[in-house]
């Protein structure tokens, strides 16, 4: 774990960075730094691996102050990766790569190995290790630099600001990756970034800081969206903090109808029938599969023939089990029913549907929950 104890940094031209920061990061966890502009974000993670010193205060790394350990030792068990990836430009990709294990004294043989195996965990095809940095996209180029600063199985990783200058597609899918590999890696990482939406959705832990380097709330995702300490934070959450927390919800507490389904081959009177006596207007139409095709009103529809070539109307679906109210909320404003489709994880068969009224009693719920537990700890 790495805790800053009364941390304080004060550059030479007296600027205070940082301010007092008491803060831990905790192992296997991703602890995410954010704020404005200048408020000592970059400053607080460079002081980890000594790039810069603290000028009071004391950052331990399990246990152990930094300070008593020479930066190159320190920085040995310590991946870094920055904005725009920072390669070498005249090494090729695995060489890049293999920049620490060769450092630490590797074969050619097994570092460029190592390196290989890494271009693979981090998403990259095998083609792209001869070429240069230039020769690949800003997206290829970050997934690059997670793979260095991976390269010698550092326990803690430091992310500066490092899918930034990506645009929002790749950012996306960088996130994504990210969070796969931690899945598997559980490495301890500080994450640097101006982006609220990536803070929430990468962090276990989130550190508002405040221009003046001091630290305004640190909290999980959706305690600080529930619960903001004040109005700074509150403002640097956004205005839809109530929608963005029900992404935490998890889809348990909705009430599922198995009854409002019907197959494709049915008769439209049967549909109509089962309708009626569900009392709701309206059905999910499911394949041989019991795979979602689309909502009928089956009141709508002429009393002959079957489903088969009646227009359907659109739909959406969440997983059952997995996906949060949120996905599910909005599933159900994607269609005119107004009703959502849970969808088991394998195969995707209907499980059931989430009515109007039951997403009304889920939101209830969570709404009444705001507010419950510690905001300054979350
Ligand atoms: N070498 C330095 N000398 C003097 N002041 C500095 C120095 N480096 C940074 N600062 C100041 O310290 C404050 C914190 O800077 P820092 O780079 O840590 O902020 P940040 O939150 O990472 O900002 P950004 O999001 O803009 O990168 C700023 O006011 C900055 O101008």
């Amino acid at each position: 774990m790495i805790t800053f104890d009364g941390v304080t940094k004060r550059y030479a031209d007296g600027t205070v960075a940082v301010d007092d920061l008491h803060l831990e990061a905790p192992t296997g966890e991703i602890t995410v730094f954010v704020g404005p502009s200048g408020c000592g974000k970059t400053t607080s993670l460079r002081m980890i691996n000594r790039m810069i010193d603290a000028t009071h205060g004391t950052i331990g790394l399990d246990g152990v102050d930094v300070r008593t350990i020479d930066p190159p030792t320190l920085r040995r068990g310590i991946g870094y990766v920055i904005q725009q990836a920072g390669l070498f430009p005249h090494r090729t990709i695995v060489d890049n790569i293999a920049t620490v294990p060769y450092l630490l004294g590797w074969s050619r043989k097994k570092a460029r190995a190592h390196a290989l195996e890494l271009l693979d965990r981090v998403g990259l095809a095998p083609e792209l290790a001869g070429r240069y940095p230039f020769q690949l996209s800003g997206g290829q180029q970050q997934r690059v630099g997670v793979a260095r600063a991976l390269a010698a199985d550092p326990p803690v990783l430091l992310m500066d600001e490092p899918f930034s200058a990506v645009d929002p597609v790749v950012r996306t899918s960088l996130q994504d990756e990210l969070l796969r590999l931690q899945a598997e890696l559980n490495k301890t990482i500080v994450f640097v970034t101006h982006d609220i939406d990536e803070a929430i959705k990468l962090g276990d832990r989130v550190a508002v800081l405040r221009v003046g380097g001091r630290l305004a709330q640190v909290a999980a995702p959706a305690a600080l969206l529930s619960a903001p300490a004040d109005e700074f934070v509150a403002e640097f959450l956004g205005r839809d903090r109530g929608i963005r927390r029900l992404s935490f919800v998890s889809d348990a507490s909705l009430r599922l109808r198995p009854d409002l389904t019907v197959p494709v081959s049915s008769p439209v009177s049967e549909a109509a029938g089962r309708a009626a006596s569900a009392q709701s207007p309206w059905l999910a139409v499911v394949d041989a599969g019991d795979r979602p095709l689309g909502w009928v009103n089956p009141a709508e529809l002429p009393r002959d023939g079957t489903l088969e070539g009646v227009r359907l109307l659109p739909y959406g679906t969440f997983v059952h089990g997995r996906d949060s109210l949120r996905t599910a909320l909005d599933a159900a404003l994607l269609s005119p029913s107004g009703c959502a489709i849970a969808v088991a994880e394998n195969g995707g068969a209907v499980v059931g549907v989430a009515t109007r009224e039951s997403l009304d009693e889920a939101l209830a719920l969570a709404a009444s929950d705001v507010g419950n537990g510690d905001p300054a700890n979350g």
